[in-house]
């Protein structure tokens, strides 16, 4: 009771990413989506905000969370400068987080199970919904002639918000503060170019889809023409398919679905890719438009823009979807894989002496490896727990079909698998001989699980951000030997034209010295041919002028 009260207090945490090139529209989007002044455009910081939103509140405002730039400013605060122009700018990721309510609204929720559900109340007949909104935003991305900085950096982040779940996932005591941040939602902005998604696209949307929902949108719709933009959307779903980005799909289960969600999901898939038009500016009524020389064009115009439809799918239809792939499907994988990983690599490292080291009670990567050891696990997906337990237990058959749709004979068989492989474990641990008392050692176990797999990530985290320092330093080092390399080839080569000037000068000066006295010779006998009183004259005159 006390949790859900928690829940209901915090609101149902949901986040969303906005990723794509500089100025293909993100900002005016997001303003557009919270119907208010949420971000300034980077390069007109002072224009005038637009009216705030009653049923948005910003809890925190905008931070920079994660950046990665050759000149140590993060590209969402650095102003245009144009002695740093050639530096790449890197990448650099924020994050805003709000509190939407949806008022009489309710958010139709497609799951009809949900441990969120907790955050509608029945309020005199009106149902209130509150969302912990965070809108995480990625500034520099396809600024920078070397992207893979951008890449492993947005990656880096998704994976750094998986982490930081697993690690409170497997402790005994939950932080009741804890924060989910996970990304359940990337809007990938396809420039409105006309030719096909770029290799770019291809590469950023296949990395993000290891993370989270990716939808891939084209901006500026109001670019094509009706044509052009039906050709556009198919073109972009062929690559798709072509190179294998694994998109969030809106599949449809003729068996499981509604006939509703049926036909919603199927006109949804064949309106994919979504092509957005967003503008700043309002009319009389407060609604969203273009201006254009030849007329005025509402941008939830269902015949010109996606936008409102795709409104409904992130904050109506899809919500709860989003949500659940994002932790049965996406987190799940990943979990399996990185305790999997762990294992391996710590079984290998430590070889024939884990038995000795079994024995110990400090947490530490060989108590994890000789507990995976001791249960002689076949399959990573053994160490899976029910997720979100305080207390895990040998999970039964029933917990296990209510879990999953073991329709399939294949998930049936994996399921099992599960199942097996976590009895093994746990009667493996309960018949161990250096069980003293019945139930306590199940406890210092799982404890040291619970203590090791945070210390494993938090030692993976250290060492990455460890290579990213040396990275950064090696970088700024080989910058600045550039740089002396530079500045000392200037410095000879200035040396080099002072020593010519120099030289020039000698030359010229020894060149008039001879021309002089040459000049001199010649005009001796001259001189010597003036008249004396002429000499005498000359001399007065110069004397009475000094005087
Ligand atoms: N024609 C047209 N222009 C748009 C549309 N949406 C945004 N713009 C304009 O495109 C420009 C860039 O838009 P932003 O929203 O600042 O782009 P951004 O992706 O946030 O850019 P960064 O902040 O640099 O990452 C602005 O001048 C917008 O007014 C649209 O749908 N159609």
């Amino acid at each position: 009771m006390y949790r859900r009260k928690k829940d209901h207090k915090r609101g149902i945490t949901y986040s969303l990413m906005l990723v794509g090139d500089s100025g293909t529209g993100k900002t005016t989007f997001a303003n557009n989506l919270l119907e208010m002044g949420i971000f300034p455009h980077q390069y007109e910081i002072d224009a005038p905000k637009l009216a705030e939103n009653s049923r948005v509140k910003v809890v925190k405002p905008t931070m920079v969370l994660s950046y990665n730039s050759k000149n140590g400013i993060p590209s969402h605060m650095a102003q245009f400068d144009a002695s740093r122009e050639h530096f790449e700018p890197g990448v650099t990721i924020t994050s805003t987080s709000m509190e939407i309510s949806t008022g009489q609204e309710p958010l139709p929720s497609r799951s009809s199970v949900s441990s969120d559900s907790s955050s509608t109340t029945q309020n005199g007949g009106i149902s209130t919904d509150k969302i912990a909104f965070s809108l995480v935003k990625t500034y520099g991305l396809g600024e920078n002639i070397d992207n893979t900085l951008c890449f492993n950096e947005i990656t880096a982040f998704l994976e750094q918000q998986f982490d930081q779940v697993l690690g409170e996932e497997t402790r005994i005591k939950r932080n009741p503060r804890f924060e989910d941040t996970r990304v359940h939602v990337a809007l990938y902005f396809i420039p409105p170019t006309g030719h096909g998604l770029r290799e770019m696209d291809v590469e950023m949307m296949k990395r993000l889809s290891r993370y989270t929902n990716v939808l891939p949108i084209i901006s500026r719709a109001d670019s094509f023409t009706k044509e052009e933009l039906a050709k556009y959307k198919k073109q972009i779903m062929d690559d798709i398919e072509r190179f294998n980005v694994p998109v969030y799909k809106f599949e449809v289960d003729p068996e499981e679905d509604d006939m509703e969600t049926v036909e919603e999901n199927q006109a949804l898939a064949m309106l994919q890719p979504f092509a957005v038009m967003c503008s700043d500016e309002r009319n009389e009524n407060g609604q969203f438009v273009r201006h254009y020389p030849w007329g005025e064009v509402k941008v939830d115009d269902d015949s010109f823009s996606d936008l409102r439809i795709l409104k409904n799918v992130l904050f109506g239809s899809h919500f709860q979807e989003f949500k659940d792939t994002t932790q049965n499907f996406l987190y799940e994988n990943y979990r399996a894989e990185k305790l999997s990983s762990v294992s391996d690599w710590d079984v290998d490292k430590v070889g024939d002496t884990a038995a000795d080291k079994r024995n110990s009670a400090a947490p530490s990567l060989s108590n994890f490896a000789s507990l995976i050891t001791t249960g002689q696990f076949k399959s990573s997906n053994s160490l899976a727990m029910p997720p979100r337990s305080d207390t895990p237990t040998t999970p039964n058959s029933k917990d296990i079909n209510q879990g999953f749709d073991i329709e399939s004979p294949a998930l049936r068989q994996e399921s099992q698998s599960i199942r097996l492989g976590n009895e093994e474990i746990i009667n493996n641990i309960k018949n161990s001989p250096r069980s003293s008392a019945p139930g306590s050692p199940d406890k210092s176990k799982l404890r040291n699980i619970s203590e090791t797999v945070p210390y494993v990530l938090k030692h993976e985290r250290i060492i990455a951000k460890q290579q990213k320092l040396e990275e950064l330093e090696a970088q700024s080092a080989r910058e600045l030997q550039k740089r002396i390399h530079d500045l000392e080839k200037r410095a000879a080569d200035l040396k080099l034209r002072e020593r010519l000037l120099r030289q020039q000068h000698l030359n010229g000066s020894n060149a008039s010295m001879r021309s002089r006295s040459s000049s001199i010779a010649q005009a001796a006998p001259v001189q010597s041919t003036l008249k004396k009183e002429e000499s005498v004259t000359d001399l007065a005159s110069i004397v009475s002028g000094r005087a």
